[in-house]
């Protein structure tokens, strides 16, 4: 007993600071749908208009290549999608888009990665994995500590973000976005930010993902 009292008073700190139902960033209202406390994930709306959606897709259509991973950066049965990185600025759209996401994951746009696009057709899946490197890893010096999904189109069946330790999904619907954190000094709590990307049963699903890393990158 006395021990679960000491953990709740033991309440890790967020990065993620929102706590209205509604919150502005420069220019746009983002809207909180569900929220998880401890790993904090917090499920959002209103990310991203029509319009920008369609947008990231066209920009990175012909860019697709199939999905790379981890250091070795080897072609890997773990992730069968189709992805890119767009440079940072590479367009005007991704500027407005840069600094809603910091916005939104309350951490400078100095720590953001490129954005990322995944694409996958039928049966492409991301199975079960974590974001951060492992403590082996080169990366982990200036490791990544949160992630934001956020869906660009409409999947006709299949493609949720599953949570297996923490059974909770979210299905994709456009313009909306899934945000996790996994800094916490509880390394449990990082663990079970576990997640991957169900198979596609039909249409396509196109998500832009940006990891934030603790540490600037430029
Ligand atoms: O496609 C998804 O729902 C998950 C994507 C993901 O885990 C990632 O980009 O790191
Ligand atoms: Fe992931």
């Amino acid at each position: 007993m006395t021990k679960v009292n000491e953990q709740t008073s033991d309440k890790e700190q967020t990065v993620f600071h929102h706590v209205e139902n509604r919150f502005q960033t420069e220019d746009r209202e983002i809207h909180i749908v569900a929220r998880l406390e401890e790993p904090l994930v917090v499920v959002l709306g209103n990310v991203l208009c029509d319009e920008e959606c369609d947008e990231l897709i066209r920009l990175s259509k012909d860019n697709m290549h199939r999905s790379k991973i981890g250091d070795s950066r080897e072609v890997n049965e773990i992730r069968t999608s189709s992805s890119m990185f767009f440079e940072e600025n590479e367009h005007d759209i991704l500027s407005t888009i840069e600094k809603r996401v910091s916005n939104i994951m309350n951490i400078p746009a100095e720590h953001a990665e490129g954005l990322q696009i995944l694409k996958y057709t039928p049966g492409q899946e991301y199975k079960a994995h974590f974001d951060y490197f492992s403590a082996t890893s080169k990366a982990s010096k200036n490791n990544r500590i949160s992630t934001l999904i956020m869906y660009l189109n409409e999947v006709e069946q299949g493609g949720e973000t599953f949570f297996p330790e923490l059974n909770f999904s979210v299905s994709p619907k456009k313009g909306m976005a899934v945000y996790f954190e996994y800094f916490y000094t509880n390394h449990d709590l990082n663990e079970r930010t576990l997640h991957g990307g169900s198979p596609v049963i039909a249409g396509e699903k196109w998500v832009a993902t940006q990891w934030m890393r603790r540490q600037r990158v430029r």
